[in-house]
């Protein structure tokens, strides 16, 4: 037994689930493992009040896992508000797997974690996120029915990158707006921080509209791809958050808004895909306010993705998945002046409104 290794004095430091900062109310963690597969897998179900927890399920390969609880937690709870501000009747939810998605992912493995989200009976209903491709949700889909992200030759919404990366797209040119008084971003200088999926996407509409694109990524064959193939600058100073710059859009991993980097940060809007950027909330929402950086929030505009694979569960087209994704410009305009109203933070005008919507739901419930 593990209390036999570790005295009950150090267990007793921090209460390993329920007493996580990031728990913050999930109704739901489910544990997942399977020896055969080598699957260890944690699927976090945040708040179904809206409708089912959906959100997708990220491959990486943490340090231990404390760390992906962590971010299985941070994450869910993302997906709450995001689709509470996005107006879809979603629940918030994620799951991770915890390994390299290169090296150890195996479509045994897939279904073995489809059994398990099966075995949830749609309270919670997955899809793709980092480290995952849409055939892996193809996979998925061969043991539940509770997968989205599929193939759009099974019926699918298909990959939702590059609708996610149009949603940055809106929400940027609002912010910009905001900003700089128009939403043109010809000649504005951009740093694109991750060029895997979304990030490539959103890549090719700042270079179709003319801005002045630098991008960086840990993967160099990935980077000299994306320079070859849109002429863009590939960074190669060591400190990107100091650097002088218009817009910075964090399309990798969260938390790069912190402690480290949030005083050294050259830019006036941010503006990407990453979920969770700032790594903590409340105070570095307010450094960036006090320091007249234009933070979009994430959850906010990175919602294109949920939008294009909510069309898979309530059957809508391409042309309401693109109408629903442009309105986020209007969405981002009208939480930014509010925030600026109200003297509150970017993030916390969002979590106002996404809150709202969850409460009124939960009242009308319970007539
Ligand atoms: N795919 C979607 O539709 C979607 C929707 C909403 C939010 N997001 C979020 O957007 C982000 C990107 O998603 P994606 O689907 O493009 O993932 P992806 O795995 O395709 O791309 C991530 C990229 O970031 C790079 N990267 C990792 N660590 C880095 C670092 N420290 N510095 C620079 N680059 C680094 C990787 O090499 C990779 O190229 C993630 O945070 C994801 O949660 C994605």
């Amino acid at each position: 037994m593990i209390s036999d290794v570790i005295s009950s004095k150090e267990l007793s430091k921090v209460d390993p689930v329920f007493g996580q900062v990031s728990f913050d109310n999930h109704e739901q963690v489910v544990f997942c493992n399977d020896k055969d597969t080598g699957l260890k897998a944690i699927i976090g179900i945040h708040n179904t009040v809206l409708g089912p927890a959906l959100g997708g399920t990220r491959m990486w390969n943490y340090n231990n896992e404390w760390e992906a609880l962590n971010d299985v937690l941070r994450l869910s709870r993302g997906m709450t508000f995001k689709s509470a501000i996005t107006g879809l009747n979603l629940g918030g939810g994620k799951a991770v797997i915890i390994g390299d998605a290169k090296t150890q992912k195996t479509p045994e493995l897939m279904k073995k974690f489809g059994e398990f989200v099966h075995s949830l009976s749609g309270r919670y209903i997955t899809a793709e996120d980092v480290g995952m491709e849409t055939s892996d949700m193809d996979t998925v889909r061969e043991v539940t029915p509770y997968v989205t992200g599929i193939s759009e030759s099974i019926g699918g919404a298909g990959n939702p990158s590059p609708i996610t990366a149009y949603g940055v797209f809106m929400g940027m040119k609002a912010a910009a707006k905001f900003k700089f008084g128009s939403d043109v971003l010809e000649d504005k200088t951009i740093f694109v921080q991750g060029i895997g999926n979304v990030g490539e996407a959103l890549v090719e509409h700042l270079v179709n509209e003319g801005a002045n694109v630098t991008i960086s990524d840990i993967s160099k064959e990935r980077l000299e791809s994306i320079r070859d193939r849109y002429g863009v600058t590939i960074y190669n100073g060591n400190d990107l958050y100091s650097e002088t710059m218009d817009i910075y859009a964090p399309c990798a991993l969260g938390a790069t808004i912190n402690n480290d980097t949030i005083h050294k940060l050259q830019a006036k809007v941010i503006a990407g895909a990453a979920n969770n950027q700032l790594e903590i909330e409340e105070v570095h929402g307010k450094i960036l306010q006090e320091r007249g950086i234009v933070y979009a929030p994430d959850f906010l505009i990175n919602a294109g993705g949920i939008i294009n694979v909510y069309a898979e569960l309530e059957n809508y087209g391409k042309p309401e998945i693109m109408r629903k994704t442009e309105n986020i410009y209007n969405t981002t305009l009208e939480i930014l002046k509010k925030a600026e109203h109200d003297g509150i933070t970017t993030n916390r005008a969002a979590l106002d409104i996404a809150q709202e919507r969850i409460e009124t739901r939960k009242r009308e419930n319970a007539k």
